[in-house]
């Protein structure tokens, strides 16, 4: 079972130079992981070889037991012509409209529901995005920076809600914060660039659960690790 990827190697067609050699993940049980790294480094572009957009890499992907993927990202927009809850309503299959409702109050929504999608700020926009995702049928879905422009507080909610709710779901997590990503991730993948050797490396996050003490000795070990291999 899970994700397994070997020696991916990928250039864009047309330019010079490669974006990641060699790169290999593994990530063999449900749970949250993610990809961690400078911009522009190639956390998307190896989320999208992941998802199936990006095709001519080298190497081996190999997903045992993962049939349906989702891949969100944070400049997705939903159509203008009626009010984001009717928008919802429609999309949402009728079986999970129990958890719909469960999940608007937790994400702060309640009060964009009769807002059109244009009306919400950058956040709304990318919350009322990712709730469609989550109301979707995926044993793995990617976030890409899909809670930018949330306030703290409410990306944690959102996350231990998530963790809590899907704990058979893989979820891959890509973030600019190193903070969250060492709170909640199991594993990070951090991407450090072609220029150093090696050009990834894995360090292991804390997992944060709902109701569970973080360990603040092992969190600040796992930020340092990040910072020193970025
Ligand atoms: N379609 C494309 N054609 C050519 N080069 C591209 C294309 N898309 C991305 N790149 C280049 O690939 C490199 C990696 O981009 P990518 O978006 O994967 O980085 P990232 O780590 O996700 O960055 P960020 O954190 O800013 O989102 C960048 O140098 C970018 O310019």
């Amino acid at each position: 079972m899970g994700i397994s990827c070997r020696n991916i190697s990928y250039r864009y067609p047309n330019t010079n130079g490669f974006i990641f050699r060699d790169l290999s993940f593994e990530m063999p049980a449900p749970g949250f992981n993610a990809f961690f790294g400078p911009s522009g480094v190639g956390k998307t572009s190896f989320a999208k070889i992941l998802s199936g957009n990006i095709q001519g890499y080298t190497g081996r992907v190999e997903m045992k037991g993962i049939e349906r993927l989702a891949y969100s990202y944070n400049l997705e927009r939903l159509p203008g012509w009626s009010t984001v809850g009717r928008h919802l309503d429609r999309i949402v299959p009728a079986n999970r409209h129990a958890l719909m409702h469960e999940l608007i109050p937790v994400f702060g929504l309640e009060a964009c529901l009769d807002q059109r999608f244009s009306q919400l700020s950058l956040g709304q926009k990318n919350r009322v995005n990712l709730i469609r995702y989550l109301l979707q049928d995926f044993q793995l879905l990617i976030l890409d920076e899909s809670l930018a422009n949330v306030d703290e507080m409410t990306r944690e909610r959102i996350i231990l809600k998530i963790k809590e709710h899907f704990p058979e779901t893989y979820f891959i997590y890509i973030s600019h914060n190193v903070v969250e990503v060492s709170r909640f991730c199991r594993e990070i993948l951090v991407f450090r660039g072609l220029d150093k050797q090696p050009s990834s490396v894995v360090v292991t996050g804390q997992d944060l659960a709902a109701g569970k003490a973080l360990d603040k000795a092992a969190f600040e070990k796992t930020v340092l690790e990040i910072m020193n291999a970025v």
